[in-house]
């Protein structure tokens, strides 16, 4: 495996209307790790998403999606608990309700035991969900970042599951440890800013924009790279896209702006189609940011 990542997938249902009314839900799955598993998994890199599940449908439901994705799930362990759960309700195009039924899920009960990245991985990907579980999901992720592999981190802070506080407290530390870190201008200064980062050793900060693109600082200087204009379908899971293109450059061994260019491809592709990870391209997709507006590929 080249790239290893941990974190909790639910079970997703998306609305079609509004849920106080009785909407009807598409089924799939959500988790920001697995995401970028399949992010990097569609663009050709050797990926594992190690967490743990239900003995439930709903797990089988997590375990056969991304085994078709190519995502390697060998390692993920079960549990007695249920599966967690996400239901999404898009309100706007850029705004969607999200309320989580994951308090005491499988994934809640990870432990550092349950971690076993294998052979010749390069980086392990990491979020500041997981600590946001529990004692336990955050005593894995200690130990998954202790075991003096690479890691990239993305802030993904989540205050549904804890506070801002609560997150900088066990967060920093953990950013501070990483090769990479990545979040929006918030997130970035919620684990001391740019510049702390650096000063720690971390080699790329890297900022997410939205729309406007994202950027990459090290101890060199900062690069930017503009968003592409795409009409917004669906901005959930752009962040994850755009890491798994970040990372997938990176593991090319592309330089900095090439790294933002793959990343605000990929987002832009997550912007645009509905999903958390379902308009995630392959490699060869890659080019049709730049195919002319209107074309038929026939
Ligand atoms: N409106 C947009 N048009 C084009 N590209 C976009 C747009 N919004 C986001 N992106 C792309 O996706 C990347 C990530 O988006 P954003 O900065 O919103 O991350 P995020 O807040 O972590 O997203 P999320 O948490 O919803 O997954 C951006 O850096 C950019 O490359
Ligand atoms: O919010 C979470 O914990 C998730 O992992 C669900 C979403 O799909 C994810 O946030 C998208 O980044």
């Amino acid at each position: 495996m080249t790239v290893v990542t941990l974190g909790e997938t639910m079970v997703a249902l998306r609305g079609k209307g509004l849920l106080r009314l009785g909407t009807e839900f598409r089924t799939s799955i959500a988790g920001a790790e697995s995401n970028v598993a399949i992010g990097l998994a569609r663009l050709g890199h050797q990926v594992r998403w190690l967490s743990r599940l239900g003995t439930d449908e709903s797990g089988e439901l997590v375990l056969r999606t991304l085994r078709a994705e190519g995502v390697d799930v060998s390692a993920v362990v079960r549990g007695p608990e249920p599966t967690g759960l996400v239901l999404f309700e898009q309100r706007l195009p850029e705004v969607t309700r999200v309320e989580y039924h994951r308090a005491g899920s499988a994934a809640a009960g990870l432990r550092p035991e349950h971690v076993t990245l294998g052979e010749g991985v390069r980086l392990l990907h990491l979020t500041g969900i997981t600590p946001a579980l529990g004692p336990g999901p955050r005593a894995a992720v200690e130990a998954a970042a202790g075991t003096g592999v690479e890691v990239s981190l993305d802030v993904n802070l989540r205050t549904r599951l804890w506070s801002s506080a609560e997150a900088a407290a066990v967060l920093t530390p953990l950013a501070r440890r990483a090769g990479i870190v990545i979040g929006s201008p918030e997130e970035i200064e919620l684990v001391g800013g740019v510049e702390s980062l650096l000063e720690a050793g971390v080699g790329e900060v890297v900022t997410k924009l939205g729309a406007d693109g994202a950027a990459v600082s090290t101890a060199d200087g900062e690069w930017t790279a503009p968003g592409h204009r795409v009409p917004v379908l669906d901005s959930i899971g752009a962040g994850d896209a755009f890491t798994a293109g970040y990372l997938s450059a990176r593991l090319d061994g592309l330089g900095l702006e090439e790294r933002l260019a793959r990343g605000n491809a990929c987002g832009a592709f997550a912007v645009a189609s509905a999903g958390d990870w379902e308009g995630a391209p392959t490699r060869a997709e890659l080019e049709l940011l730049a195919v002319e507006e209107g074309t038929a590929l026939r």
